[in-house]
């Protein structure tokens, strides 16, 4: 777009020019903004994801500060657009900022901004549910029960993996990973297979508490082991949730040879960034490995599927969803 065709402005006469690049739920982020003397700019024009051009005639020729959003590219075209107009911060809306380029950012003095910690719960439970889903192939069977194909009961119509007893596995368990971790442990007595640079260490005591308290209550108790390397996860676990951040250390993480290693009932679970899984590859093995399931939020060139994959039974797909919840 040559000039943006859509804001809404508050506070006109701020002394600080603020460009928030898309709306964002509430108000509070605005007043927080105002009680600053900040004007604030809010892009309100109907395009999902926006370009760089389209950013840089945001940014227009005053600008302080930008709020923008992980479908953006902020590299070094928008940093130095930023700073040529007098930008001094960026703050990205998501906990994730490997669409920022940090870097950059250093290079021309602008402080960059995200959002850890708000989303934990509300990612955990996605990949949950999303965990559930496949284990119980919950999308096959309603597709199947709308299509008019159920005639009654039978005793193999849809069987699907138990979870109880089953080992979890966990690939980067920080935040998000452990609280995923903690729902499939207490909620499904799975045990616990883990792999992340750093030790989770509440994350150990928290199961080993709880196995303490199943054994003290006669049941069986559940087990948690942090692996050496990221393929005994893959070798090990039922079912595999993918948590860690998007960098070069994790882009592919997943891919043909990885895959290879799992087990052929395994289910594979990424709510964290779509290239952590070479795509390509994972379209393949859904369709030599009928029985291998995922359920998937993120995707390698979102908003957009590899071929072949959105044809697969034994995928579940939804659009990024596990920020989208509130409290009611
Ligand atoms: N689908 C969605 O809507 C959402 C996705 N996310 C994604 O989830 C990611 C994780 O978020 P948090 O748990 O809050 O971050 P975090 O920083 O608490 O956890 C990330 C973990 O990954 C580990 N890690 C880094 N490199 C690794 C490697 N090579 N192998 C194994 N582990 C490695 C880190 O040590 C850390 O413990 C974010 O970076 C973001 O991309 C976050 C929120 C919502
Ligand atoms: O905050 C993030 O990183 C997200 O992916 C939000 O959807």
């Amino acid at each position: 777009m040559a000039k943006p065709v859509s804001i809404e402005v508050w506070n006109p006469n701020g002394k600080y020019r603020v460009v928030s690049t898309k709306p964002m739920p509430g108000t509070r982020w605005i007043n927080l903004l105002i009680e600053q003397d900040c004007r604030v700019e809010i892009c309100t024009q109907k395009k999902t994801i926006l370009s760089v051009e389209d950013i840089i005639a945001l940014i227009g020729d005053k600008c302080d500060g930008v709020i923008g959003q992980l479908t953006e590219d902020w590299g070094e075209t928008l940093f130095a657009a930023l700073s040529r107009a007098g930008g001094k911060a960026f703050s990205n809306m998501a906990v994730g900022y490997n669409n920022v380029d940090v870097n950059a950012a250093n290079k021309y003095g602008i402080a960059v901004g995200n959002t850890p910690g708000v989303l934990t719960e509300t990612t955990a439970e996605l990949a949950a549910s999303l965990s559930l889903a496949a284990a119980r192939r919950i999308v096959e069977a309603d597709e199947f029960m709308r299509a008019g194909l159920y005639d009654g009961w039978l005793p193999n119509l849809f069987v699907g993996n138990l979870l109880k007893g089953q080992t979890v596995g966990v690939i980067g368990a920080g935040r998000i990973g452990s609280a995923y971790a903690r729902m499939m442990v207490e909620g499904f007595k799975m045990n616990l297979i883990y792999y992340d640079l750093y030790q989770a260490t509440r994350l150990e005591k928290f199961v080993t508490a709880y196995g303490q308290f199943l054994k003290a209550n006669g049941e069986q108790p559940v087990t948690w082991k942090r692996a050496s390397s990221m393929d005994e996860v893959l070798r090990e676990a039922d079912v595999i949730s993918l948590h860690p951040v998007l960098d070069k250390t994790t882009y592919h993480l997943i891919n043909k040879e990885r895959l290879a290693t799992m087990k052929k009932e395994a289910i594979l679970v990424n709510c964290s960034r779509g290239p952590v899984i070479d795509e390509v590859a994972l379209v393949e093995h859904l369709k030599q490995n009928p029985m291998f399931r995922v359920g998937l939020d993120v995707f390698e060139d979102e908003p957009y599927m590899k071929p072949g994959l959105s044809e697969m039974k034994n995928a579940i797909v939804v659009p990024h969803i596990a920020s989208a919840s509130k409290v009611i």
